[in-house]
């Protein structure tokens, strides 16, 4: 796609995070004609991506044309800035650039989170921890959800994403700055289910890796995927009661459930997948972790939401039994044909 790059200075954009999901935004924002600001935490990748022109870890088939992407390593300086940031520092990071974040750094911002994991210091969404520790609107806060790998937007391969703010109207303005002829997207106020959503899916797709490892079939899988998304929607139901009782409850019809559960747990791009997928095949975490060069979230969102669960006393068995296989050592084998018990 080419289009001359837009210097309305009222719409300054910056991304936090220079994984495969930040860079493929970048390229949907830049495609679409936007300059965006962009936040690297090393002063080396600053330079390689203003010399070459792309990331020099992740999705290196993007190439950027020359001005569209204002790389910075100064965190102050990236703040001044933007009026519209996008949070993209997998969960299990995200507090090291939290804690250099200032009520005022954010005052007058609208904060875009594409991160799909919960804080593992407070077992926290994105959102409700900027509330509780520097006090921030609510409604300034736009999530970007749905199934789309960052490699297939990289390819320019259709692809559709969900934007959710608690004011609807402020996601469809958001939303309109991503749409184009490969990315659809929509809009709407569910942004604690889709959020919720998003953690949840990555731990039954890291389940579901485990399984493949483990040789359980097409056929097998497809009832895991339809129970854990049963054991997602009871989740939901019963937090939404406890925690948000005045919200709508989530529509559990769109695709940023069980689309994203679905491509998470079967798309060879998935890291979740590709993850609980060594852990099958007899890989310790430990092993796994070290061939990855990317982010599994699911492994600290399943410790995370086991906390949660507990704390609220909410049954998730079938995510109990993955946490116990990643962080209690049990055996993989061993537990899934407990899971198999559980299964309808
Ligand atoms: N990839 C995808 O297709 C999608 C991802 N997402 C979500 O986007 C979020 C970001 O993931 P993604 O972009 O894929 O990340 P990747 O797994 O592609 O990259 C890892 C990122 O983590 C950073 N990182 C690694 N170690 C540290 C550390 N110790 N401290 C701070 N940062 C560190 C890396 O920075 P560095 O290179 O400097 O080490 C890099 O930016 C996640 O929540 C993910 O679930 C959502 C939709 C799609
Ligand atoms: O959220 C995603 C796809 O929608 C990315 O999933 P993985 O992190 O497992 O690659």
């Amino acid at each position: 796609m080419s289009q001359s790059i837009v210097t309305d200075t009222k719409r300054n954009i910056g991304i936090i995070g220079n994984g495969s999901w930040g860079t493929a935004l970048a390229k949907i924002l830049t495609d679409n004609g936007n300059a965006v600001h962009w936040w690297l935490r090393n002063e080396e990748s600053v330079r390689y991506l203003n010399e070459h022109q792309q990331n020099q870890h992740y999705l290196k088939s993007v190439k950027f044309r020359k001005g569209s992407v204002l790389p910075t390593s100064s965190l102050e300086a990236f703040f001044a800035s933007c009026d519209y940031i996008i949070f993209c520092v997998p969960a299990a990071y995200a507090q090291s650039v939290l804690d250099r974040i200032t009520a005022d750094m954010l005052k007058g911002k609208q904060l875009i989170s594409a991160i799909k994991g919960i804080l593992p210091s407070s077992n926290l969404l994105l959102n409700d921890y900027l509330h509780r520790e520097l006090g921030f609107p609510l409604q300034d806060y736009i999530s970007i959800t749905g199934p789309c790998h960052a490699e297939e937007v990289a390819a320019e391969r259709l692809s559709y994403l969900t934007f959710s703010c608690i004011d609807e109207s402020r996601a469809a303005l958001v939303a309109s700055f991503f749409t184009n002829t490969y990315l659809r997207t929509t809009f709407n106020h569910d942004i604690w289910g889709a959020q919720l959503a998003a953690v949840l899916k990555n731990i039954y797709a890291l389940g579901a890796g485990i399984a493949h490892g483990l040789d359980y079939g097409d056929n097998f899988l497809s009832v895991y995927i339809t129970n854990c998304y049963r054991e997602m929607h009871r989740f939901l139901l019963v937090h939404f009661d406890l925690v948000h009782p005045s919200e709508d409850r989530p529509d559990m019809h769109t695709s940023a459930y069980l689309g994203d559960l679905l491509v998470t747990a079967y798309s060879l791009h998935s890291r979740n997948r590709a993850f609980g997928m060594m852990i099958g095949k007899g890989y310790s975490v430990a092993a796994a972790s070290l061939e990855m060069s990317m982010v599994a979230e699911g492994y600290y969102a399943s410790k995370c939401m086991q906390s949660v669960a507990d704390t609220l006393g909410l049954d998730i068995p079938i995510a109990t039994y993955i946490y116990r296989i990643l962080w209690k050592g049990e055996e993989p084998a061993a537990v899934f044909r407990n899971i198999e018990e559980l299964l309808s």
